[in-house]
């Protein structure tokens, strides 16, 4: 096929070759050897000091090239018209503590080498342990529609939350996306799947999907959350885990093993809801947990997964309700879940389809929302369909 544009380049080997593209590919020779991309697989590609850049996309793994050139702005013009990146503004916002704290070495390593390779403009901020700052939050929807977070579930449901809040009318107007930096991650693995590199392609291309939300209704507070609200063990045992946050991920295991050697608990509470089908459902009495999911929170860790058949873009959310099971049963049920979700055929649990639900305890519990720990004595919890544009991709589980 004619080419669109091509340039002459000299390669690393200094050879003279010609960088060509087509409406579908870009290719060149180089020491007798055929390089074709397919567009699809071009994330970027820029000419500055004298040098060209081309960063591609291939088996979930990024490459770049680089060629010298005496001028290569036409060609760069064609290639970023070629790959329909219009110009964007994304407000990057990285947790330094999440996760392992890799989101800033992954921010300055991975991420922003490949965004300078495109027409994009970006601004960053560091998270704090304080709420986001009022000057932030009403800068998005106007200056910023674009937002990746690199963070855990945490720092997304602080933003939304705060959105909500402050700077409501935003949520329609942005489009996020979450590259996992967390310890869990839930969300970025329903959107890109457990790969980071597929979350930084879904931005660069452009792929986003409509998906719904979590209304959370606390005693003190209203919140938005992406993924699960749980109460019970599900709240307790991260609760813990907080706490000893300085092991990093090895707390998870630590509250876990001292789970098995405390005492047992039940929770009392009242939990109602309204089914998909429209059907009340209320039951009162001891729970092990109740957990409320908005998509099927995976983890980027292992195969567990608590709502299997949630969807981020379903228009309604899957309850779990543990019965008051004890230790032996439960570590059996653990395992179901850690084994992708066959937790669901244990008599335990009662798996359920819901528009809304409410739970009511006796006293102040704790309860968990997408990993942050809240106080409250009853919750409301409600679904709002594609309520927020999300960056990813459906078809990555796994
Ligand atoms: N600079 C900071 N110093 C201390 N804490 C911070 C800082 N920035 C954010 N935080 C706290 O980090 C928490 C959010 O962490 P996040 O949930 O994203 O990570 P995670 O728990 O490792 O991941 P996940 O939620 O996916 O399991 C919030 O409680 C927030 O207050």
């Amino acid at each position: 096929m004619k080419p669109l544009d091509s340039v002459l380049v000299w390669t690393d080997k200094f050879q003279k070759t010609s960088l060509n593209l087509t409406s579908d590919y870009l290719y060149w020779e180089s020491n007798k050897r055929l390089y074709a991309y397919h567009l699809d697989e071009v994330l970027g590609g820029k000419f500055q000091d004298s040098i060209f850049c081309i960063v591609t996309f291939r088996k979930s793994k990024f490459k770049f090239f680089k060629f010298s050139c005496e001028d290569g702005v036409c060609f760069q013009n064609t290639l970023s018209l070629t790959l329909n990146s219009h110009p964007k503004f994304f407000l990057i916002i990285y947790n330094p503590i999440s996760g392992t704290g890799t989101s800033k070495s992954d921010l300055f390593n991975i991420f922003l080498p490949i965004l300078a390779l495109t027409p994009h403009h970006y601004e960053i901020y560091e998270t704090t342990s304080q709420a986001y700052p009022v000057s932030l939050i009403d800068k998005i929807g106007n200056e910023f529609t674009d937002i990746v977070i690199l963070g855990g579930d945490g720092t997304l449901h602080l933003l939304l939350s705060a959105l909500y809040k402050r700077n409501r009318l935003s949520l329609n107007k942005i489009r996020i996306a979450i590259l996992p930096s967390g310890s869990r991650n839930s969300l970025s693995v329903e959107l890109n799947g457990k790969s980071f590199n597929k979350g930084v392609y879904n931005i660069l291309k452009n792929y986003t999907i409509l998906g719904d939300l979590m209304l959370v209704d606390t005693d003190d507070d209203v919140l938005l959350a992406t993924t699960a609200v749980m109460c019970g063990l599900g709240a307790d045992l991260p609760y813990e885990a907080e706490k000893i946050r300085k092991y990093g991920l090895f707390r998870f295991a630590i509250v876990g093993i001292k789970a098995l050697i405390m005492p047992w608990k039940h929770y009392f509470c009242s939990f109602s809801c309204e089914k998909t089908d429209g059907e009340m459902l209320e039951r009162v009495g001891n729970f092990l947990g109740i957990s409320i999911g908005n998509n099927k929170a995976q983890n980027l860790r292992n195969d567990e997964m608590p709502f299997p058949f949630a969807h981020i873009n379903s228009g309604n959310m899957d309850a779990v309700l543990i019965d008051p099971i004890y230790k032996l049963m439960f570590t059996k049920l653990f395992f179901q879940i850690l084994n992708s979700g066959q937790h669901v055929n244990n008599p335990a649990i009662t798996y359920i389809k819901l528009k809304k639900g409410e739970i009511k305890f006796q006293e102040n519990s704790i309860l968990n929302i997408d990993g942050e720990m809240y106080s409250t004595k009853k919750v409301k919890i409600e679904i709002l369909k594609k309520a927020l544009k999300y960056y990813g991709k459906l078809e990555h589980f796994n």
